[in-house]
């Protein structure tokens, strides 16, 4: 794939996502704010209006219990699990199979009253990436998604509102060997989560309404997430 006409632009947004995930919230400059905890589970968000629409950036962190970042990662990437998490999702076409680590979608998402219908094209990418720190470690594990614009799927064309969006998931395996030097058991492992999202609504939609859309949809889509990759893993063998 990396002769494909997005490979510049994959390769350029996905350093440049990853660069920005690793940067705790206290880095990032001033501007983040703690709207919901929950346990493990921190969201921040920073208000941000483009030409008078609200595009705040959201970055939440998470540490998980029992699953590795490839897992995750492999749930959040592949369509075919897409309706069993993504609550807001009325309908997804898989667009384009670039190679298994790069798929172009067109996405509906659920009307969310009183502003109107959304879709989103977008490519996503899933890549493992050196762990600097440590070499031979599980390592880390992204999946970046980004609108990009179709010419069979022209935006505003139909009854949606095309949103642009940029997406990265960016998982850390952590590995703690049982002390009797015995095999790795999925109590030994967890995961550290950062979830990094800016969604441009595209036309008007009042901010008071985007703001309450994101406060409520974020923090659930991230328990209602991983609960579903924990539960989809619990029984099968470790995949680092
Ligand atoms: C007025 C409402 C405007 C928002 C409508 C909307 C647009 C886009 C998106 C969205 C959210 C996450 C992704 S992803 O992380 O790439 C995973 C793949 O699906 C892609 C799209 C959602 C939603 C609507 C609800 C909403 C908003 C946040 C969080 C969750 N749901």
């Amino acid at each position: 794939a990396c002769s494909h006409r997005l490979w510049p632009e994959i390769e350029n947004t996905v350093m440049e996502q990853v660069a920005m995930a690793k940067l705790g919230v206290g880095e990032c400059g001033a501007g983040w704010q703690l709207f919901a905890e929950d346990g493990e589970m921190k969201m921040y968000r920073r208000e941000e209006e483009m030409n008078g629409l609200v595009v705040d950036p959201l970055k939440a962190v998470h540490v998980v219990k029992g699953i590795t970042g490839y897992e995750l990662c492999h749930y959040f990437f592949s369509p075919q699990y897409r309706y069993d998490w993504e609550t807001t999702l009325e309908h997804m076409v898989v667009v384009e199979t670039i190679s298994e680590d790069t798929i172009v979608f067109q996405q509906t998402h659920k009307r969310i009253w009183p502003a109107s219908q959304r879709d989103a094209v977008f490519w996503s990418h899933m890549r493992k990436l050196s762990d600097d720190q440590d070499t031979e470690g599980p390592g880390l594990w992204a999946v970046v998604n980004k609108s990009t614009e179709l010419p069979n799927y022209p935006a505003n064309a139909g009854k949606c509102v095309r949103v642009y969006l940029t997406v990265c998931l960016l998982c850390q395996t952590l590995v703690n060997p049982p002390k009797n030097g015995g095999p790795v058991t999925r109590e030994d492992i967890s995961c550290k989560i950062t979830y990094c999202s800016v969604v441009n609504p595209g036309g008007w939609a009042p901010a008071s309404v985007l703001r309450a859309v994101y406060k409520r949809e974020y923090p659930k889509f991230l328990k209602r997430f991983t609960a579903y990759v924990i539960n989809q893993t619990k029984d099968k063998p470790i995949t680092f």
